[in-house]
């Protein structure tokens, strides 16, 4: 297996003062809970924003950002170190082919995590949208089916295009909590988790503005419509949830290779072809012999 290389992340000192301060502050943080090492895995549909979230929190154009389905449909893992800490983000290509989420792509996402521990899930997509629909819902099926239903206790949801006006003056934290409330219902069905679990343990919705036009505020920081410096509160819900109690996701052979659950319903075959052989073949085959009977044979036979 290739050895990853791990660089010194220069590129924090690309951030203003005060992101670095704050940045330096939640990896002693993690250090203290002993935490040394963590690794992001970032996942959705194509063209939401997962390379440019990954190259944003880097402080760096370390992964290829295109207007344009990726080329190379890969995996890549970024690795950082800084102050004895190494931070690894794996971005992924979109999930999604024409209308369907892609096998293939799902397989090869699975292979390149064989033996890596998930700590936390940054599922994106973006707030400028108006509409979830089956296939968000089929994209969320096809990661907990991959990875387990647990892999959403590590999860958080990103919405890039953050800096967007809502038309027709709708206010701004309406439509986010519509739009955000939309997508976890989705998250919900896809992953199957309760409402309750939900509610036990909510999953964050993170807001994050890519552009280099992005607001900022007086210490240089981009900021949110909302005022929020957005990069230290990413880093910030990241960090909580890496250190929310639930263990990291192990991407071993047993859960890449596991049952398919597309097989589970084979198990039924055997079921179904009983039904149909005792209540279906032999109740027509019934009828027929009650019909035959029951026919008045003509007086030549
Ligand atoms: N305005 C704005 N544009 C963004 C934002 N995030 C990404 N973009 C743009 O959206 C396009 C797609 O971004 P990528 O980061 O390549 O998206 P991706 O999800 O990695 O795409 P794939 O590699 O195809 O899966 C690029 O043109 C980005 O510049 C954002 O927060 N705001």
């Amino acid at each position: 297996m290739a050895t990853q290389l791990v660089k010194e992340w220069t590129a924090i000192q690309q951030f203003p003062a005060a992101t670095q301060g704050r940045l330096l502050e939640l990896l002693g943080k993690l250090k203290l809970e002993n935490v040394s090492t963590l690794t992001i895995l970032v996942m959705g549909k194509g063209g939401v924003g997962k390379s440019s979230t990954v190259n944003s929190i880097i402080g760096d154009r370390v992964v290829t950002v295109s207007s344009f389905q990726s080329e190379t449909p890969r995996p890549v893992m970024v690795s950082r170190s800084r102050a004895g800490f190494t931070l690894n983000i794996i971005d992924t290509p979109g999930l999604v082919e024409g209308a369907y989420v892609s096998d293939q792509v799902l397989e090869t996402i699975k292979r390149f995590l064989l033996n890596k521990t998930i700590d936390v899930l940054l599922y994106v997509d973006r707030l400028d949208l108006y509409r979830v629909d089956n296939l968000d819902k089929q994209v969320v099926k096809a990661i907990t089916d991959s990875f387990g239903k647990e892999i959403w206790r590590k999860g958080m949801v990103v919405l890039t295009h953050a800096q967007f006006s809502p038309p027709d003056g709708l206010n701004y934290d309406e439509f986010f909590s519509k739009r955000s409330d939309s997508l976890m219902k989705v998250v919900r069905l896809g992953s199957r988790i309760s409402k309750k679990e939900i509610q036990d343990s909510p999953i964050p919705v993170v807001l994050v503005e890519n552009s280099g036009r992005c607001d900022k505020n007086e210490h240089d920081e981009k900021i949110l419509p909302t005022g929020t410096p957005w990069i230290p509160n990413l880093v910030q819900i990241i960090t909580d949830v890496a250190l929310n109690g639930s263990k990291g996701i192990l991407v071993d052979r047993k859960l890449i290779e596991g049952p398919n659950p597309n097989d589970r319903g084979k198990l039924f075959i055997p079921l179904i072809l009983a039904f149909e052989y005792f209540f279906v073949i032999k109740r027509i085959q019934k009828w027929i012999k009650d019909d035959i009977s029951r026919e008045t044979k003509p007086s030549w036979a």
